[in-house]
């Protein structure tokens, strides 16, 4: 993997950067069958917000089933910047915020990740004031940040964004922001963990209506909670936080990733196998499950905490609009786009969340789909077969389509944008590898991997069922 400097900002010295893929590549000989048995990480974006509150408590916090994740790594060093320390061993990370003591938030980094922003509730809550770049993330759509804002502004901040930088304070004696009751126009998934955060530490009720429903808002909550926190309706769409003046240590484990899970799953029925998952959450993934239902695809539920997936005879269109949970998320979008890709008929796919979040479907088309966009619909027409290509993932959830889509598709496809991929799959390649699927991770470039590796058999085993 390539190592990425950049300029630390007073220049003295060079920064080193967590390793970009930007000149790897995945390889996927497609067309073959999965089987076996896939255990899923814990949830990015549980994982992400989780660090974020352990700045809540000045105790040691360890958290458990932690993903191996590039935004993982990347938010560990938006902790360290703060004086945080942590100490990472297998999926246990370690983290004591009692000698944080920075306010201000290293630009090179919260630019790079959404959920790094999410911090500046628990920054001001713990010390009265906050610098917060504004974020990065994928690039899906505007992705502004005036509900985080408005919201911390209610409970009595003072906040202002000036040179990319948003700068929040909290006048008077007390450095205690004040409870509140607060509207979300929309269920912010990051405004409601952001205000939860903050409202942990604050003096009174906060009230947060319209709030955000999502497995990862309820898990960031039963952390909270397990430091102290008084926090009362976390997964329904009002929240009421009781502030209380400290938090202690507490050790936590991470829910499973719903999207992870809901991509192998997508992963098994686009090549039409039979695979396990284990520590998945089926609760969380019932929009995912009942989707691939609508597809001729069947779950089962082996047991609490394990899924299988059975073969489809065939697979048939359906339409598809993204929703807040629990409806269906917008994460899980482009993988079954590309699943609706190869299905039975025309599928209409409607994305409500984000306002640019389509762009896998001319790669998608590079593979032989055959979509077409207009607005934030797409219209899939299902194709009998895809035929491997060069692709590039635009975002995160675009590459892990372009994945799936290479598994099935017949012949060599080639991924470009593994930068995106590894912020958020915990080891997506090598999980596949053990299911069978011929996939090949590489740094050397494109034009220079004509051959396929003795280990795979270039030959399909899949064969079109029309
Ligand atoms: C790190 C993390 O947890 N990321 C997830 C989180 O992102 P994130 O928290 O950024 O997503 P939000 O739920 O906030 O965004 C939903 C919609 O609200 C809009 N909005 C949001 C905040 C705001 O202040 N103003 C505003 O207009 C956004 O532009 C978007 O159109 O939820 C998304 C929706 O499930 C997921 O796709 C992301 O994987
Ligand atoms: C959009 C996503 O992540 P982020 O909010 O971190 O950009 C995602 O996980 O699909």
């Amino acid at each position: 993997m390539e190592e990425r400097l950049i300029n630390s900002s007073n220049g003295l010295s060079d920064a080193k950067l967590s390793p970009v893929a930007d000149s790897s590549v995945l390889q996927i000989w497609g067309g073959h069958h999965l089987q076996g048995h896939v255990k899923i990480s814990g949830a990015k974006n549980s994982a992400l917000v989780i660090m974020a509150g352990a700045l809540l408590c000045s105790g040691d916090c360890r958290i458990r089933n932690v993903p191996l994740l590039v935004d993982v790594e990347r938010m560990g060093q938006v902790l360290s910047a703060l004086g945080v320390r942590l100490q990472r061993n297998g999926d246990i990370l370690d983290i004591n915020a009692s000698d944080f003591t920075s306010s201000k938030a290293p630009y090179e980094l919260v630019t790079q990740l959404r959920a790094s922003f999410f911090a500046i509730g628990p920054i001001l809550a713990r010390l009265g004031v906050a610098q917060m770049p504004l974020p990065g993330g994928c690039a899906i759509g505007a992705r502004p940040v005036d509900l985080h804002v408005r919201g911390l502004q209610a409970m009595g901040a003072e906040v202002q964004i000036e040179h990319g930088i948003c700068n929040a304070y909290i006048p008077g004696n007390s450095r205690r922001l004040k409870g509140a009751k607060i509207y979300l126009d929309i269920p912010s998934v990051g405004a409601t963990e952001t205000l939860m955060m903050a409202a942990t530490l604050a003096e009174g009720e906060t009230i947060i209506e319209n709030a955000a429903r999502e497995p990862e808002v309820v898990d960031l909550a039963n952390f909270c909670i397990a430091m102290g926190a008084k926090i009362y309706g976390a997964g329904t769409s009002k929240i009421s936080i009781v502030g209380v003046p400290k938090l202690h240590s507490t050790e936590y484990s991470i829910i499973p990733d719903r999207i992870e899970a809901g991509t192998f799953l997508v992963a098994a029925a686009i090549t039409r196998s039979e695979i396990t998952l284990s520590q998945v959450a089926p609760d969380a993934l019932l929009p995912v499950i009942a989707k691939l239902g609508d597809i001729g695809v069947s779950v089962v539920e082996e047991s609490p905490n394990c899924l299988r997936v059975l073969p489809a005879e065939r697979l048939l269109a359906t339409d598809i609009e993204t929703m807040p949970h629990p409806g269906f998320p917008t994460d899980m979008q482009a993988p079954f786009m590309a699943l609706l890709s190869i299905a039975e008929g025309d599928s209409l796919i409607n994305e409500t969340v984000f306002e640019n979040r389509l762009r896998h479907a001319s790669e998608l088309n590079r593979l032989g789909a055959d979509i077409r966009v207009k607005g934030n619909t797409a219209i899939v027409r299902g194709v009998p077969i895809l035929s491997g290509a060069p692709v590039i993932g635009t975002d995160l959830r675009a590459a892990a389509a372009l994945v799936v889509a290479g598994l099935a598709a017949n012949g060599k496809t080639t991924i470009q944008g593994l930068r995106y991929l590894d912020r958020g799959y915990d080891r997506l390649d090598l999980k596949l590898q053990q299911l069978g699927a011929k996939i090949k991770r590489t740094s050397i470039p494109v034009a220079q991997t004509e051959v396929s590796p003795t280990a795979v058999n270039p030959e399909p085993s899949i064969t079109p069922k029309r």
